[in-house]
């Protein structure tokens, strides 16, 4: 079993009866989903998903996971999703897989949310990850102006076939290769009162609990605890 394997099904067990779950995206969520997938057949567990993104909504639908839209739900009670980068003092980049926006939306309106990574997505700070901005199509080109002039190496993601990446609400995605983030919070805060930015993918505040493979080994971390 590999570690992203690993951290899929341990967190998977953190589900019970009833529970209204924020399935996340990537690789790592992909394995979580499928083992909810196999609950739901084999021990009969009643759940209510609701998707991060469109892959996560087709791999759901195939396990005949129910679904329900963020908006169709009162709250979530747990939320599982993946990250590019995990800091020590628990902020975290997301967006590697375009889906950073729905994922935040969702976190923000979830009880507990726990990340699940292998030993590779640990930092001491953020940034070497190129850090995913999602912008409006509309004035893009203005934007990677301004952030090349900020010396932030900014790119605009392409699919692997040359055309512009396109997320799952129409937006595109601007990467910012900053090498390391000293303030995330603050930094977070900047970028979300530029004009045409509509999310960003520094995530702080939101977890509650890590679960990380290290070697074939479990860690997990409570995020509530440790700051009190
Ligand atoms: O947009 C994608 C999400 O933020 C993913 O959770 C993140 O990119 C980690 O994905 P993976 O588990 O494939 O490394």
């Amino acid at each position: 079993m590999n570690q992203k394997q690993l951290v899929g099904i341990e967190a998977a067990s953190y589900v019970s009866d009833g529970m209204i779950v924020g399935l996340g995206t990537g690789s790592t969520a992909f394995f979580m989903i499928e083992e909810l997938g196999r609950r739901v057949r084999e021990e009969h567990l009643h759940i209510t998903g609701v998707t991060t993104s469109l892959q996560s909504k087709v791999q759901a639908q195939k396990l005949n996971i129910p679904l329900k839209s963020i908006d169709d739900v009162p709250y979530v009670d747990l939320t599982i999703d993946g990250a590019d980068e995990i800091s020590a003092d628990h902020h975290g980049i997301k967006g590697g897989g375009a889906a950073l926006l729905y994922e935040k939306i969702v976190a923000t309106y979830s009880k507990e949310v726990i990340w699940i990574a292998d030993e590779s997505k640990l930092v001491e700070k953020l940034g070497k990850f190129p850090l995913p901005i999602e912008v409006i199509p509309y004035g893009s080109k203005q934007l990677l102006h301004f952030f090349a002039q900020k010396k932030m190496a900014p790119t605009l993601r392409q699919r692997q076939d040359g055309e512009i990446l396109l997320t799952d609400s129409g937006h595109y995605i601007i990467d910012l290769h900053l090498g390391q983030i000293d303030d995330p919070k603050a930094f977070g805060h900047w970028l979300s009162q530029l004009t045409g930015v509509v999310e960003h993918g520094i995530f702080s505040d939101f977890v509650t609990k890590t679960i990380i493979a290290k070697g074939h080994h479990i860690i997990t971390t409570d995020v509530k605890k440790e700051k009190n």
